[in-house]
């Protein structure tokens, strides 16, 4: 769907993309990254509206350079910041929108009462847009950039400005985009989290350069532990701690599952593989425990940034992503420690 190869940007004070390599398939694509990272200027790159400053790009196999226009044919674009007529119906913007992008008229009629009926806007379709609430107009934002049934939709930050509950509506909607109409969603957000149950495929970076790009589940899945947890016994009053001890005499770390509460009879162990599963066994037979549980704890996106968290002195790029990566986890607050 989208592939870049050594893309750059730089603006007079600023780099906004440093030479980045990327390839994206089809489904659902989180672009993730803290404010300023660079995603708006990536997304404006690919749509052939911004000129790069090296490398290339290309989207649907089009070249972004010299394919704008098809481009833009075939691809929908929701854009980050606030840009909507107040004083027209939604229903007349994303006809007016629709025929922009060659739709006969009563085509276009058709599809945008689809479209509006398809992102949640009923009879307020027919109102002015200036007396809209953020969600209703993140709603008209996303039905104008679905309109003209495009293979591709970018959408810049949909989730802006929505309340938790919007923010969970429009993340269905984003994932319904794909499962019910076929169309590929490269979407941007800077909260790691939030694209995490909607993306199936997602790419990190931090001032324009690359952190990561992976599939949702590799990224929850590489720094899998084990979730332990054990019965007391007449023997081991305190099974926790003895089950700690056993493994300590087999050189294996562990550590507890944290604050929440029952947390302090969770113990982690990281598994290295089928035989950490054995070895559980082992120990907790040994000690004659009874296994409550086993389980693989699957990380979130935010807690494989935290050991930058914690290293936040080396260079800048660093440094941002251990803020952004706090402020991420802080946002996920009550959900983000859970064991799935
Ligand atoms: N036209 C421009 N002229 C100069 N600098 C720019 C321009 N557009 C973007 N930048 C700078 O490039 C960097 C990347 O900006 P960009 O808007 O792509 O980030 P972003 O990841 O989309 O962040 P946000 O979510 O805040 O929009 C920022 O430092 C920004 O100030």
């Amino acid at each position: 769907m989208i592939a870049t190869e050594s893309l750059s940007k730089r603006f007079p004070r600023v780099t906004a993309l440093d030479r980045l390599t990327m390839d994206i398939g089809p489904g659902v694509t989180g672009l993730v990254g803290a404010n300023g990272a660079g995603k708006s200027t990536m997304i404006k790159i690919l749509l052939g509206l911004s000129p790069a400053t090296e490398g290339r790009a290309e989207v649907l196999g089009l070249d972004v350079a010299t394919k704008g226009a098809e481009i833009r044919e075939r691809v929908g674009y929701m854009p980050e910041h606030d840009c909507l007529p107040p004083d027209v119906s939604a229903t007349e913007f994303v006809v007016h929108m629709a025929r922009m992008s060659g739709l006969p008229p009563t085509a276009a009629r058709e599809r945008t009462a689809d479209t509006l009926r398809h992102v949640g806007l009923y009879e307020e379709r027919y109102r002015p847009i200036g007396g809209y609430s953020t969600g209703m107009k993140q709603r008209v934002k996303l039905a104008q950039a679905l309109v003209h049934d495009p293979q591709l939709v970018f959408l810049d930050e949909p989730t802006n400005g929505l309340d938790p509950v919007g923010r969970d509506d429009m993340l269905d909607l984003i994932r319904r985009v794909h499962s019910d109409f076929g169309i590929s969603v490269l979407v941007t957000s800077h909260l790691l989290g939030e694209l995490e149950r909607t993306c199936d495929h997602v790419v990190v970076i931090d001032g324009g350069k690359l952190l990561r790009s992976s599939s949702t589940t590799d990224f929850t899945q590489s720094t899998a532990t084990l979730a332990i947890e054990v019965t007391d016994s007449d023997e081991h009053p305190d099974g926790t701690g003895a089950l700690r001890e056993a493994f300590a005499r087999r050189g294996i770390e562990t550590t507890t599952g944290g604050e929440l509460p029952g947390a302090g009879h969770t113990v982690l162990v990281t598994a290295q593989g089928e035989e950490t599963y054995d070895i559980v066994r082992d120990v907790v037979a040994d000690l004659g425990l009874g296994l409550v549980r086993m389980e693989q704890r699957r990380h979130h996106i935010a807690e494989v940034f935290r050991p930058a968290a914690e290293a936040a002195t080396e260079e800048p790029v660093t440094e941002r992503a251990a803020a952004w990566a706090a402020t991420a986890a802080a946002q996920q607050t009550g959900g983000a420690r859970d064991e799935r």
